[in-house]
């Protein structure tokens, strides 16, 4: 997918992580459902879990959700047991995919050059990436927070997007599923090194790309984290598997 001249609309995205079996297709559709009656005036995209990843997209299909994977292989076939390729989530009726979540680097020990060449792997299955960066705890306490995540985004982030729709999603490990959400002062600080990283690494269009916050973010806090300043959108786990919690979030955007 290539970059369309205007602004990016905001995206509110739900990581579903390794949560739903098939009666949360119920809340996808509930939202879905919603969005027809009210329509957002952000994009909002589902990352399921891969067993749910096309049935999520039959149950939503006709409405304005998109759907993604929640990582994808650096290869479009071959023999990886348990993985998935980009063409894969696209061939189930995914638009998009997340790489680099913190959880996958911790987790599968994925390095930023892994996370790089499976960014290149969404471009050519045709998906738009969200490449998530993020420090721990300890890095913010040593004061290296900025420089840690501006180097990570550095090297997760493949030349080939220069002129491809990606979104990239600032989510500090420490407010990931803990309630502890960042504050505003934290993350417009954040948001603004991405934002200057992007601009001179992707010169006009890095002025553009939707920089999402994620971490901890619920109806109560989305509307203050997304009013801040180079804001794009959120990337929002728990509060994503209930319907009634993801919308409010949708419609504080
Ligand atoms: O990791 C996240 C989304 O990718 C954030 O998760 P929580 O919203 O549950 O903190």
């Amino acid at each position: 997918m290539t970059l369309s001249s205007t602004t990016p609309r905001p995206l509110i995205a739900g990581n579903w992580k390794m949560n739903g079996l098939a009666a949360a297709l119920d809340e996808a559709r509930a939202v879905a459902a919603a969005l027809e009656q009210r329509p957002a005036s952000a994009r909002v995209a589902i990352f399921p879990p891969s067993t749910l990843l096309h049935r999520l997209a039959e149950a939503v299909e006709g409405s304005t959700v998109l759907v993604g994977g929640q990582d994808c292989h650096p290869k479009a076939s071959g023999a990886h047991t348990g993985d998935i390729s980009a063409e894969m989530i696209g061939d189930a009726g995914g638009a998009m995919v997340i790489v680099g979540h913190s959880e996958r680097r911790t987790d599968h020990g994925e390095t930023c050059q892994q996370v790089a060449a499976k960014v290149e792997a969404a471009l050519a299955g045709d998906l738009e990436p969200v490449i998530c960066v993020g420090e721990s705890l300890e890095q913010r306490q040593a004061g290296e927070a900025v420089s840690f995540v501006v180097g990570q985004l550095r090297n997760s982030l493949p030349d080939s997007l220069q002129g491809k729709a990606f979104n990239v999603a600032y989510e500090p490990i420490w407010a990931i599923g803990t309630g502890h959400v960042a504050s505003v002062d934290n993350i417009i600080e954040m948001h603004a090194a991405i934002r200057a990283e992007l601009a001179t690494r992707f010169g006009e269009q890095g002025r553009t790309i939707p920089i999402l916050y994620g971490g901890s973010v619920k109806p109560e806090n989305a509307a203050e984290i997304l009013a801040a300043p180079e804001v794009g959108g959120a990337l929002v786990g728990g509060a994503s598997l209930k319907a009634k919690d993801f919308l409010a979030i949708i419609q504080a955007a």
